[in-house]
């Protein structure tokens, strides 16, 4: 389906579906898709053509919303078993971004809490809405408190795409970057191409072209020696977790931490009070493996012989000890972030 969509992902209600735009055709196509199922949508989201921690997060909530609405159970009972079972289906797509799980689960217990079956219908199609409107806002926010971080002139390096293409839109890292430069400050990104998918140079890139704004493609190997060379006067990356010990993102971003640490570089997270998961440390979370293909080939080329194994990891841990500040819509959090997080308990 061709067309366009204000929205990375969006509830169609007149034809009770999901539309988003498919991330695996871009730069090259546009396109938007649709999902009339739940696996359909799982589908979408194991692939990558919806990604990024808030827009999952509005895929979770969306998917369950999904379940109800084409529903064409009448009995409470065995309505209430199908939505888990499909919220189940969900959130065994992607493991390791928190946000999926709390979409999913904000609108099953929004379903749960209804009493009828049409009644449920209706408060999951609604909760699902408000996850979506309420992540436009977050990320108004997060960019708001974020530009304030950043000089009147500079060039920050980012680490995939943490964008309106991760969100419903604006994006939290590049929120930041969008807020500067409607504030009138000089702000030019450095996108690491970030391996293997390529978000930082497919679609980064993409959007800040798109809007104008000053952007330059670098390998992620590059990244310490444009630090090394003074390049960079900050480093700012989404989230996919938040645990009470660390930062899980893109595969790479702790290389860049490092880098920005030994470099005296600021290195800002960019993250919504739902990304984070205070509860669990490190050592709790499952990092997700991916196939071996998206490393040892490129379309028809093979990069790696067979008889080389793959270790396709997509997020890495940073821990924030490494971690200058997080932007939230709550405001900057600054190291020690045990108070931020108790603080933010109630709030997620
Ligand atoms: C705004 S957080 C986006 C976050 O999600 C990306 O992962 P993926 O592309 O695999 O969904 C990456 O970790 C980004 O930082």
């Amino acid at each position: 389906m061709k067309g366009e969509t204000t929205y990375t992902i969006a509830w169609d209600a007149e034809n009770n579906c999901i539309i988003y735009i498919d991330q695996t055709l871009l730069p090259g196509r546009y396109e938007v898709g649709r999902c009339r199922t739940v696996d359909e949508l799982a589908d979408a989201i194991r692939r990558l053509a919806i990604r990024g921690a808030p827009a999952l997060g509005i895929a979770g909530a969306m998917g369950v919303a999904l379940a109800a609405a084409r529903s064409g159970e009448r009995d409470p009972v065995r309505f209430r078993r199908d939505l888990h079972r499909a919220a189940e289906i969900l959130r065994s797509t992607r493991p390791t971004a928190v946000n999926l799980g709390w979409g999913i689960d904000r609108v099953l217990g929004a379903a749960d809490a209804a009493g009828s079956v049409e009644a449920a219908k209706e408060a999951a199609v609604r909760e699902a809405g408000a996850v979506a409107e309420e992540d436009e806002v977050t990320c108004r926010r997060i960019g708001a408190f974020g530009a304030e971080l950043l000089p009147e002139r500079c060039t920050v390096l980012t680490h995939c795409n943490a964008g309106a293409l991760a969100c419903r839109c604006w994006g939290t890292a590049l929120g930041v970057v969008r807020s500067a430069v409607e504030a009138g400050k000089d702000v030019r990104v450095i996108a690491c191409e970030t391996r293997p998918l390529n978000q930082g140079s497919r679609l980064t890139c993409w959007e800040l072209a798109r809007d104008g704004i000053d952007v330059t493609l670098i390998t992620d190997s590059a990244a310490a020696y444009l630090m090394r060379k003074g390049v960079i006067d900050a480093v700012i990356v989404g989230a996919d977790r938040i645990t009470r010990d660390a930062v899980f993102n893109k595969i790479g971003t702790y290389m860049h931490a490092i880098s920005a640490r030994h470099h005296g570089i600021p290195f800002y997270v960019a993250a919504p009070v739902s990304t984070f998961d205070p509860a669990r440390s490190e050592a709790d979370v499952v990092v997700e493996e991916r196939d071996r293909d998206e490393l040892a080939r490129c379309g028809d080329r093979v990069l790696a012989p067979d008889g080389a194994a793959v270790l396709n990891y997509a997020f890495d841990a940073t821990p924030l000890d490494l971690v200058d500040a997080i932007v939230t819509e709550v405001g900057v959090l600054r190291p020690p972030y045990t108070e931020s997080f108790r603080l933010m308990e109630g709030k997620r």
